[in-house]
């Protein structure tokens, strides 16, 4: 169908709670979403790639990124910064191409400020007893890192009501067919389609 402008789909939520194992399962469904990458100024780790798991960051790049106004969105993550390069962005979407982000919740609430038109998704773990089951089965954290992030993620789970959709994450396949239903579902939105519907009658 002929488009205007993308979709800017924002997948956020608590760390553990599965952001990157959705995101990654959603990758391997055809949907011809496109994937922002990340720049980030923590160390690769085995087997990530410069420019296609993240972009690799020293500090002051980053932080030059930040003064140029490069950044959609950035947020200080445990000790490291995390940000969203604005120009793939905006001219995938202007491209028409529908474009998801994965970020933790202080950046995804940015973007809102900044770019209110776009589809905030809130991936809910189904308890926290859960998540922290996750956390410690991921095994990269010490059981204090754990423990804070819980406490953050209860502040976080406060903020699922500035989101548009929220989103399980009980089972990967169940949560990547809720999010493709959201998008679909976003597609077919009146207030998308109308201008390109007034165009066709004028034909
Ligand atoms: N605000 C923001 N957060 C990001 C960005 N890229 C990744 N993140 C988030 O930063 C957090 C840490 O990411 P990472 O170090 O890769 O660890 P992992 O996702 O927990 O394996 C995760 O919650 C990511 O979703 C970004 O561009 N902006
Ligand atoms: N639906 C799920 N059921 C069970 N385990 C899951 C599910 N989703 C993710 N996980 C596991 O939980 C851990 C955290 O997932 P991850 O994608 O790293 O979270 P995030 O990116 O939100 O920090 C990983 O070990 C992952 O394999």
């Amino acid at each position: 169908m002929k488009r205007d402008k993308g979709l800017l789909i924002v997948l956020s939520g608590p760390s553990g709670v599965g952001k990157g194992t959705v995101c990654g399962a959603l990758r391997k469904h055809d949907t011809h979403i496109r994937y922002s990458v990340s720049a980030t100024t923590r160390n690769p780790r085995e087997g990530e790639i410069d420019g296609v798991n993240y972009f690799f960051k020293s500090k002051e790049e980053f932080e030059s990124m930040i003064e140029n106004n490069e950044l959609l969105e950035w947020a200080k993550y445990v000790d490291n910064y995390y940000g969203t390069p604005r120009k793939y962005v905006e001219e995938t979407i202007a491209a028409g191409h529908d474009v998801i982000l994965e970020i933790e919740v202080q950046g995804a609430l940015q973007v809102k400020e900044t770019f209110p038109e776009g589809v905030f998704i809130f991936l809910m773990p189904p308890s926290i007893k859960e998540l922290r089951s996750r956390l410690e089965g991921r095994g990269t954290e010490t059981q204090d890192l754990i423990d804070s992030r819980i406490t953050v993620a209860k502040d976080e789970i406060e903020l699922m009501d500035k989101y548009d959709y929220v989103v399980e994450n009980d089972e990967v396949e169940a949560a990547v067919e809720r999010i493709k239903s959201i998008v679909t579902a976003e597609n077919c939105k009146k207030e998308r389609l109308i201008h390109i519907y007034k165009e066709l009658v004028k034909e």
